[in-house]
């Protein structure tokens, strides 16, 4: 498969996955969770590697979600929702090796939802944290609700959810989001350490403790795909489309007349 979303790098058994459309802040389309889940299939069964990293191109952000310019309603691709975010997930969780997530800049929606679910999350003293998903219309309501409120503790996790705020680097590091913060042009350095000592380590009792890990929370993939479909069906409505409208015309949501 030829990229044209994303960029593929490996290096001393680090193969590093990088969204690449810094104009858009890195959000996705169909087309970008395609390419990554290729570049994640890749990567995971490929012996030669041992970790992977995830990232976004550029200083302003790791990504923020879904490309609300590719979305009017459902999105451009594959799958549901017009996202084939469900195989996405799936695969990070899959692969049998640790990824990490590698946060400069904004770590939004969806953006967001790819850290909670990668092994680490290594953050620069950039990164901010959040979910807007009742500000624009959208929720995840699988892994980016369920499971990150086994990361972050329930409160938190609806807090985060429901008054959509954003977190600084170093709140996230309290919270439990991130594993480490680091000054930014320390990232990178930081980033090769933690590849550096997984790589020293057996890769088969890893794998087995990463799918150890996920087994308590497999059940989510279920209630993913279930809450998929209603989210399908909230993005055909008036409600959910004024969130995309209103973040397009760079203005406040009316929500208030779809009170329930
Ligand atoms: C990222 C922001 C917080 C930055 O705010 P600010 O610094 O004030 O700058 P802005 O002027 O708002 O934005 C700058 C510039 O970037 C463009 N932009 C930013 N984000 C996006 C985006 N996601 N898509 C397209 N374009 C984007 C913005 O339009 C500006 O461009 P200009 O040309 O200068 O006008 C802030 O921008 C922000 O909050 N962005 C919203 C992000 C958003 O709405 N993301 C989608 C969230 S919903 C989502 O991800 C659901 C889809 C999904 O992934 C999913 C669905 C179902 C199950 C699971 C999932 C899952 O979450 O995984």
């Amino acid at each position: 498969m030829d990229y044209q979303d994303i960029l593929y790098s490996v290096k001393d058994g680090t193969a590093t996955i990088t969204i690449n459309r810094p104009d858009k802040y890195n959000a996705f389309r169909g087309q970008t969770c395609e390419e990554l889940i290729h570049a994640f299939n890749k990567a995971g069964w490929d012996k030669s590697i041992g970790v992977i990293v995830l990232t976004g191109a550029g200083e302003k952000a790791f990504c923020t979600g879904g490309d609300q310019s590719a979305h009017e309603g459902q999105y451009d691709g594959r799958g549901t929702i017009g996202l084939p975010m469900e195989d996405l997930h799936t695969i990070i969780r899959d692969v049998p090796k640790p990824v990490i997530a590698k946060v400069r800049g904004f770590a939004i929606g969806g953006g967001n939802v790819l850290c909670t679910i990668c092994d680490f999350t290594l953050a620069a003293e950039s990164a901010q944290f959040g979910q807007v998903g009742p500000k624009v219309g959208s929720v995840d309501p699988g892994y980016g609700t369920a499971f990150l409120a086994r990361v972050v503790g329930e409160k938190k996790a609806r807090e985060i959810w429901y008054l959509c705020r954003r977190y600084t680097a170093q709140e996230a590091l309290a919270m439990g989001l991130v594993n480490t913060v680091v000054p930014d042009d320390q990232l990178d350095a930081e980033v090769e350490t933690w590849c550096a000592e997984i790589m020293a380590k057996s890769p088969t009792a890893i794998a087995l403790a990463k799918r150890s890990f996920n087994m308590d929370t497999e059940h989510q993939r279920g209630i993913a795909g279930l809450g998929m479909l209603g989210l399908s069906l909230y993005y055909d409505t008036d409600e959910s489309k004024e969130g995309g409208i209103a973040f397009k015309e760079k203005r406040k949501p009316d929500f208030r007349k779809f009170n329930r």
